[in-house]
């Protein structure tokens, strides 16, 4: 059967970068990686918890450094993701990763949308920017980077808040996301993934997020359970990234179930995937075998992934249309 059409709206563009490319790039750049091999690179993608995984995330990321490389990462993830069904793609960067190493902004944001505006007729996929402040650096910093960005937020839907999660409130944040309110844009936050309830709570009442990414944790909190359903406010789920970072024993352990039948409005995505062993329709086979999720369960997965996102009316019908006829 072919792929049901589908949103991602959690991915980090940096967590595209395969092996293959990331040789390809540190030899373009001169850049020495500390892997003699893809074969070196990908045994090292065994993971203890979320930090684990960061410091090869950052690690790697030593190997982007041009406008180029950012169009290159971007239209290797675009090519994938339509093979997969993805017909439209809300994709996270992280500017602080490549700033701290002395990369442009704009070299960034001028590379990804490069490949994002030429990907309607190249692969037959629509995307938005969302802008990721790293948690664990500190609110100024994510205030002179939303600064620096201003030239650019034409580009850019939403900003968002990922690496490490806990000792790292979303209250920490709430001057950065009034401006960004201010400036027009969509809230959206890693939250309740290895960090508690309280920070899910946090990211909705204190930084008004429009939706909350990961949200896993919800669950060990009946009341804002309750809110999350009433609100409909989406929630991000990431299955084969939840058990490559150990937020879950086993896929078959994974909640995603139980959050579909408390009429939570989850979607499925893949985080990184060249991380966590797969794209956005591998999560969804994924979870299919392992947690037994029938055809219907994996339609309303699809349409809640354009229910979602933030699409304009016109074009979250035309795609709810397509997937109906699909
Ligand atoms: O799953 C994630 N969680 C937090 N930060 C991240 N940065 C990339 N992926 C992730
Ligand atoms: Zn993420």
């Amino acid at each position: 059967m072919p792929p049901l059409p589908k949103a991602e709206l959690h991915l980090h563009i940096e967590g595209t970068l395969e092996p293959e490319l990331a040789f390809a790039l540190a030899e373009r750049n001169g850049v020495e990686l500390p892997y003699a091999t893809q074969d070196e690179l990908r045994a090292a993608y065994s993971f203890t918890d979320l930090q684990d995984f960061l410091n090869l995330y950052y690690a790697l990321m030593a190997v982007l450094r041009t406008e180029d490389d950012f169009a290159d990462l971007a239209n290797a993830y675009l090519a994938r993701a339509r093979e997969q069904g993805v017909r439209h793609a809300e994709i996270f960067f992280d500017p602080q990763a490549h700033t701290a190493r002395g990369v442009d902004i704009g070299t960034v944001i001028r590379g990804l949308t490069r490949a994002l505006d030429a990907a309607p007729r190249a692969y037959g996929i629509t995307t938005r920017l969302i802008m990721c402040f790293l948690r664990d650096e500190s609110a100024e910093s994510a205030r002179a980077t939303f600064e620096s960005a201003r030239p650019y937020l034409d580009r850019i839907t939403a900003v968002g808040l990922d690496s490490a999660e806990v000792g790292h409130p979303p209250s920490k944040f709430r001057e950065v996301y009034a401006l960004a309110r201010e400036a027009g844009l969509k809230c959206v936050a890693h939250a309740g993934e290895e960090g508690p309830p309280a920070y899910v709570w946090e990211a909705l009442d204190i930084l008004g997020v429009d939706r909350v990414d990961h949200g896993v944790r919800c669950l060990e909190d009946e009341t804002l359970v309750a809110r999350l359903v009433a609100d409909q406010v989406p929630l991000t789920v990431c299955p084969l990234s939840n058990v490559r970072l150990r937020v879950v024993d086993r896929l078959a352990d994974h909640p995603l179930p139980a959050m579909l039948d408390a009429g939570l409005l989850v979607t499925v995505n893949s985080d990184d995937p060249s991380y966590f062993g797969g794209y956005a329709e591998d999560n969804f086979t994924a979870v299919r075998d392992a947690l037994g999720l029938d055809q219907a369960a994996l339609r309303t997965l699809a349409r809640n992934s354009f229910r979602a996102s933030f699409l304009d009316e016109e074009t979250r019908a035309a795609y709810l249309k397509e997937l109906d006829a699909s």
